[in-house]
């Protein structure tokens, strides 16, 4: 057994995957052998979850058959709405609310208490409700907390144009749909990533597919991985409230220690291939609307971080100033990162349970080790 101790398990191979390969050092990324560059120019986010979730892309009536099942199971049970609506009044943060939802979920899921949580049909049938269900609940929250009614999920539109119809009360345009499922795709998968491990170590003590989606949704939701695309920009905006300009903001806040949200990566030491897509959305979406303000201060500070620190733009860089140009409120970026990501996660569930051995690393203890237990009134 070695005694190694690798600090955040960096580099560690843990397991064996067939769903997507980053090389860190060229900036490359592919889902089951296809670059993605191809998949969110080609695919739909509906495709690339088949993908994800079988072996191989669908063909035109397999596609249309999953299209269809996915579409049909979109309405949520009038009880799992009115969770979402208490959860709503009750102001809870939107990554915990989604978090609850989840969890919820499994209680109104006909497959939930199947005797054996490794069953693939079963799964596949519970991952397709999760998929579908989570962005009528996200867009329902969303609504009843600014005061709105929920929108009923319409199921003859894809799955990111009738996410942004719920949102919204409306259809969206080609752009804005293309777009969102353009996002949906990059989101979709990325190996080994926190919240991926965190579900697949839920499986492996042969929990169940909620479970382990529940988990992993509370581990996206932290600064240092999905919960950085809000913060993102949250810092544009202190920029744009500032009196100096994103280059002088951004010195300061190294000069002060701080952390800038979507820079750095454990993988990556180059720029991440999403953040090449995506930063070229956001300058398409700021030409056509003719302000660049929100893209100009993001390649401001990406010319200053990538010369002084040597940090490339992260996948949640770009994805901040693009949502904020199609008018989606800042506080549930990292909820639509979690809609796509779900995809991800199941599949390497799936993976998980076809080949499972429990995952349970060691630490080393450096605590005492013969302390004597003193009396409550010695201590
Ligand atoms: C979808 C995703 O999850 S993508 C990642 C999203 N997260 C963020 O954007 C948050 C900002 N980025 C970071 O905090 C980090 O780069 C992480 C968490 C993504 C990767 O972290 P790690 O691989 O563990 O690198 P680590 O935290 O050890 O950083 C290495 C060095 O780079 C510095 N560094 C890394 N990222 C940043 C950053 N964004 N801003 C400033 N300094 C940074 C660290 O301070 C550290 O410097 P030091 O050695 O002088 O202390
Ligand atoms: O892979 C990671 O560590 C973080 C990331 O980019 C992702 O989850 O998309």
């Amino acid at each position: 057994m070695s005694d190694d101790l690798k600090r955040g398990l960096e580099g560690v191979l843990v397991a064996e995957s067939e769903l997507s390969y980053i090389d860190g050092d060229a900036g490359k990324l592919v889902y089951r052998g296809y670059p993605i560059e191809d998949l969110a120019r080609e695919a739909s986010y509906e495709e690339v979850v088949y993908l994800l979730w079988h072996d191989e892309l669908p063909d035109a009536a397999e596609l249309a058959d999953f299209e269809s099942w996915m579409a049909e199971r979109r309405t949520l049970d009038d009880e799992v709405l009115s969770v979402v609506r208490k959860l709503a009044e009750a102001d809870e943060v939107p990554m915990a609310a989604l978090r609850t939802i989840v969890s919820t979920l499994s209680a109104y899921d006909e497959d939930a208490d199947h005797e054996d949580v490794t069953d693939l049909d079963a799964n596949l049938r519970k991952a397709c409700r999760i998929t579908a269900k989570l962005p009528t609940a996200l867009a329902a929250f969303q609504r009843i907390r600014q005061g709105d009614d929920p929108v009923e999920p319409r199921a003859d539109l894809d799955h990111a144009e009738n996410f942004l119809y719920m949102l919204n009360d409306e259809v969206p345009d080609d752009v804005l749909a293309e777009t969102f499922d353009m996002a949906l795709v990059l989101h979709a998968d990325h190996g080994l990533n926190a919240s991926t491990f965190s579900a697949m170590v839920t499986a492996s003590t042969l929990s169940d597919l909620h479970s382990a989606v529940t988990a992993a949704v509370g581990t996206l939701a932290g600064s240092l991985h999905g919960g950085a695309n809000a913060n993102v920009m949250r810092m544009l905006e202190e920029v744009d409230e500032s009196d100096v300009g994103p280059t002088e903001w951004v010195e300061n806040a190294l000069a002060e220690g701080r952390r800038v949200p979507g820079f750095g990566h454990r993988v990556y030491n180059v720029k991440d291939p999403r953040a090449k897509i995506l930063g070229e959305k956001s300058k398409s979406l700021a030409e056509a609307a003719g302000d660049t303000k929100w893209y100009d201060y993001s390649v401001a500070i990406e010319e200053y971080i990538t010369e002084e620190k040597g940090l490339a733009p992260n996948v949640d860089f770009y994805s901040a100033s693009t949502y904020y140009q199609m008018g989606i409120p800042v506080d549930i970026y990292t909820p639509i990162f979690a809609m796509s990501r779900v995809a991800g996660w199941i599949a390497h569930v799936l993976e998980q349970y076809d080949d499972n051995r429990l995952i349970r690393p060691r630490a080393r203890y450096v605590g005492p080790k013969d302390l004597t237990f003193p009396d409550l009134d010695e201590r």
